[in-house]
């Protein structure tokens, strides 16, 4: 029977992975928050010298992670050659580096910064109060999320993976949109670390199979899905895209759901759905086609046409195009103008323009989450996700 041998071939794709995870180290996770505007190098030296005059050691992990921005800050992505197996120390400072991948030298530049300040405020802090700008909330793995200047920044922050949305991001980005809609920010904001957007659902989330099986695997991901949309249609205030880099799949589709999204020009945006065996989803069925026309909604979501950022702002998907290497700057200064704006007006005003789709729109996320739980069954999307995942594992 057809589900048998899917079943079968996801526990072999998950097997995989499980051997492959058990022959890597794994990557650093960074947590560290990148503010509005970049580190100059003049903050980036301080902050060199500040590491030195900490009180407290701050242990293995940290020096790990200080030592592999400095590298990505000064260097670029790792360029040395492994060392062998017994070298400990030089392998454990090689994987830190080598797992920051492509982060832009500014963006660790920048981490570096905040990860010294992080350092230093807790070195000195027990007595003192942490200011209230650039408070970096708690509790989170796969999001930073700052406040500043009455903007709640969420940034996806798994830039080894080009910030695919796994599981428990998915799950993180609900709570974090629920803080913010009660909070006193007039404005939140999704932007992703390092030199991706997102690269859409994170494609191992199909490898972890519950002991219902497939069919239970899938029921969850609809369920996840649905919920995860209706966030973004319900929430109350002006929510703003600022896309760094590429945005692939579900990164794209939610887009249609946002009051403003500017782009940085490298960004792209993809939504790959048949290669996958997929079908549009985020509303997108009915925004796409609403914001841009039927026939280039098709070419997107039907023929998986990826646009670059200039043809995302001329079909009317993306506000504003800016270029890459003055984006943080002139984007983060549009928005904190913005966000000196009556809160109340604000968020009426975004009532009233979205108020009339909203009931329509969850009946359509309804009908998405459905169509695509078969989907994910079927032939076509287990061995298109099989694909991707034999690709990249590196045995
Ligand atoms: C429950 C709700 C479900 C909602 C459904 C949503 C539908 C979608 O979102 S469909 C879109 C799914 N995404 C994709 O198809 C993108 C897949 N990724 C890629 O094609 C490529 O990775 C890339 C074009 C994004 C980047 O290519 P590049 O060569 O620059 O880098 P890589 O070496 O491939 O990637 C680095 C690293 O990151 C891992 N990775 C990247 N994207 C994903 C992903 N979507 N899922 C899982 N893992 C991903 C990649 O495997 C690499 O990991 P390793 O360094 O460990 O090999």
């Amino acid at each position: 029977m057809a589900v048998v041998g899917l079943s079968g071939r996801l526990a072999r794709c998950y097997c995989l992975r499980a051997v492959r995870s058990s022959l890597r180290v794994p990557a650093l996770q960074l947590h560290v928050s990148k503010t509005a505007m970049g580190a100059s190098q003049k903050d980036f030296e301080s902050a060199v010298n500040q590491v030195k005059l900490l009180k407290k050691d701050p242990g293995n992990e940290v020096k790990l992670k200080l030592y592999a921005l400095y590298k990505q800050a000064t260097e670029g992505p790792c360029n040395t050659p492994k060392p062998g197996l017994f070298d400990l120390i030089n392998k454990a400072k090689w994987d830190a580096w080598n797992a920051l991948g492509d982060l832009p030298k500014e963006t660790a530049r920048q981490n570096y910064v905040d990860l010294v300040s992080g350092l230093r405020s807790s070195s000195d802090s027990s007595s003192q109060v942490k200011p209230e700008a650039d408070k970096k909330q708690a509790g989170y793995e796969t999001l930073v999320i700052t406040s500043e200047d009455h903007i709640t920044k969420i940034m996806l922050n798994r830039p080894a993976k080009k910030n695919a949305l796994n599981t428990q991001m998915y799950q993180e980005i609900m709570l974090a949109l629920e803080a913010a809609s009660k909070d006193d920010s007039t404005i939140t904001v999704f932007t992703g670390s390092g030199d991706y957007y997102s690269s859409g659902n994170d494609l191992t989330n199909f490898t972890d199979i519950p002991p219902g099986g497939v069919e239970e695997k899938a029921k969850n991901g609809a369920i996840l899905l649905r919920d995860f949309v209706d966030c973004f249609i319900d929430f109350p205030k002006p929510l703003v895209a600022v896309v760094n880099g590429p945005a692939v799949g579900i990164s794209v589709t939610v887009l249609g759901l946002f009051d403003l999204v500017y782009a940085s020009d490298r960004a792209t945006f993809h939504t790959p759905f048949s290669h996958l065996g997929q079908t549009p989803e985020g509303c997108s069925s009915y925004t796409f086609p609403k914001i841009m026309g039927l026939a280039k909604a098709v070419e997107m979501l039907i023929f998986g046409k990826k646009l670059t950022a200039g043809e995302a702002y001329a079909q009317g998907l993306v506000t504003e195009v800016f270029p890459d290497s003055t984006f943080e700057k002139e984007v983060w200064t549009r928005l904190k103008a913005y966000s000196k704006l009556p809160r109340n007006a604000m968020r009426i005003s975004k009532q009233i323009i979205r108020n009339h789709e909203k009931e329509k729109l969850h009946a359509i996320n309804a009908e998405e989450s459905s169509i695509l739980q078969e989907r994910w069954l079927s032939d076509e999307c287990v061995n298109a996700v099989m694909n991707f995942l034999s690709q990249k594992a590196k045995l």
